[in-house]
């Protein structure tokens, strides 16, 4: 699902106005009796207020609260007076609701802010993706007002305030409880920093024009199943251990034999072949009990053949000077894809002009701490995925910057991932991952589809062990290992 910019929301909707043909007023008419239908679904019988703003935001809101009166509800209007002009659909809406008997109140200063009373729905109509400049005099004190009182507030479109496709940091915006968005995710709700703001997040289809987004180019989008499951291999019947590559994990050392376990599990799991592990010889009698099903080498047999289909590097590895050294050999010595994590992205960042020799179609597997020493501290989540982005253009790589909506840059693109949850937030969950990319690389796939399949089944893993038997709290790593196979079976359906 592709995430359009501001510009180009504006650009659907006139679209759509033009191809279906439909009125803007009739458009903005869907969109209020999607909004309306959600909200008499999950508060019927409560009293709502709604701040309108001027614009076709605002518009939306006076719809809805011509909607909500035509069903009997309680609905007080509000329209804070702004300098900035009334749209014609605001315009028309205003005059229909004044036909159904509404009455809207305009509030220009403080001392007119309504009381709000405790199980009052409030809605907020003030901006949406017009918004282009802070918020001030009335509406910020509206904004303040909402966000001080324990009101549940149900923001439309977007919590006001919020910027669709940059950052918000810092900025004054409502601190809404559900967001309804139109259609389509927005960039803005990718973002961690947003969270507390857009609170649930609700997309209704209020039926723009699908040709638009189909044909529509965005740096970002999100992965679809449909997607996923496109890029999934089916497994050969008359195939045997050797069609299914043999991976090499370079993880472990001594403390930290779990980081390598758990990879190693991870990469069983997701279907190679064949695995050696290659560790510090302190911890080449755990892995062989915790993983009958893998081969070892000890780390300091220094020979690398190239019998390897994919090699994964880092999961407790070390940084020391044995592991720097041989992340350097091996970088001069193949041109095999990789995947790095953890400790070979810590060697990395001290030793940036590795990055130079890096073969293409290598995946790595940063947290943002970890790009940030990487490729340079970043002041903020968009400025970080662009810089991801831009990355990918100027490097042959694929980059995995790990988070709740993890995203996956390659070739220009961002491609954010929508499956996981909060309890996958533990140490070993990206050790895990890292185990099972290297499984589909050494499988056939190619970077940016091991990438995304990779991710996705990571989360979807962490989805399913929750709705199994665990809780955001008691989730394990280990737990996401034995879903694995769970997930593939979900994917294919
Ligand atoms: N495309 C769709 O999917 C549909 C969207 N709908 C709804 O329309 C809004 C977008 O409406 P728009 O009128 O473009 O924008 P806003 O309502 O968000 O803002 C209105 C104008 O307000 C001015 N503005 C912007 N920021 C501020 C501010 N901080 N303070 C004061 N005024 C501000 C700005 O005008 P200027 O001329 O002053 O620059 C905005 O244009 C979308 O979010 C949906 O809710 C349709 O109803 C359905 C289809
Ligand atoms: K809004």
């Amino acid at each position: 699902m592709k995430l359009p910019d501001a510009q180009q929301l504006k650009a659907w909707d006139a679209y759509t106005i033009q191809q279906e043909p439909v009125s803007s007023t009739d458009l903005m008419e869907r969109a209020a009796m999607a909004c309306t239908g959600w909200l008499l679904t999950h508060f019927n019988n409560r009293e709502f207020m709604i701040f309108c703003g001027k614009g076709n935001n605002g518009g939306d809101g006076l719809a809805i609260a011509r909607l909500l009166l035509q069903h009997g509800c309680a609905v007080k209007i509000f329209l804070p007076q702004t300098a900035n002009p009334v749209s014609a659909d605001h315009a028309v809406n205003l005059l229909r609701l004044r036909e159904a008997g509404g009455n809207a109140v305009e509030i220009s200063t403080r001392e007119e802010l309504p009381h709000i009373t405790q199980g009052i729905i409030v809605i907020d109509a003030l901006y949406g993706s017009g918004m282009n400049r802070p918020l001030e005099g009335i509406v910020a004190d509206i904004v303040n007002h909402l966000n001080n009182s324990e009101a549940v507030v149900v923001s439309i479109d977007l919590p006001s305030g919020m910027l669709v496709h940059e950052s918000s940091v810092g900025r004054l915006m409502v601190k809404a409880a559900y967001t309804l968005s139109f259609q389509v995710y927005k960039l803005c709700f990718m973002a961690a920093a947003n969270a507390a703001f857009f609170g649930r997040l609700v997309v209704l289809d209020i039926g723009l024009h699908p040709l638009f987004l189909h044909q529509l180019d965005t740096v970002y989008s999100m992965t679809t199943k449909e997607k996923t499951v496109s890029l999934l291999k089916d497994r050969d019947a008359f195939s045997h251990k050797g069609t299914h590559g043999h991976a090499l994990l370079i993880a472990g050392n001594k403390g930290k034999a779990g980081a390598a376990i758990l990879a190693a599990r991870a990469c069983l799991r997701t279907g190679a072949g064949l695995l050696t592990v290659d560790a510090a010889e302190t911890i080449i009698d755990i892995l062989q009990t915790a993983v009958p099903e893998a081969m070892t080498k000890d780390r300091r047999e220094k020979a690398f053949s190239n019998r390897f289909s994919a090699i994964g590097a880092g999961p407790g590895m070390g940084t020391g000077k044995e592991e720097t050294d041989l992340l350097t050999g091996l970088l001069n010595d193949t041109d095999q894809p990789l995947i790095l994590d953890a400790d070979a992205l810590t060697i990395l960042s001290v030793h940036k002009q590795l990055l130079e020799q890096l073969p293409p179609g290598t995946i790595l597997t940063p947290h943002p701490k970890e790009f940030d020493r990487v490729f340079g501290a970043c002041s903020h989540e968009f400025d970080r995925w662009n810089r991801a982005v831009a990355l990918s253009v100027r490097y042959p790589f694929v980059i995995v910057l790990k988070g709740h909506h993890t995203l996956i840059a390659w070739q220009g693109k961002g491609m954010f991932n929508n499956t996981g949850n909060a309890g996958m937030a533990k140490g070993g969950s990206g050790d895990v991952l890292t185990g099972m990319l290297t499984a589909l690389l050494a499988q056939g796939y190619t970077a940016h589809d091991a990438a995304i399949l990779g991710v996705w089944l990571h989360g979807l893993a962490g989805d399913l062990a929750l709705m199994q038997q665990q809780s955001l709290e008691s989730l394990l790593p280990s737990d996401l290992i034995d879903s694995i196979g769970a997930a593939f079976n979900s994917l294919r359906g």
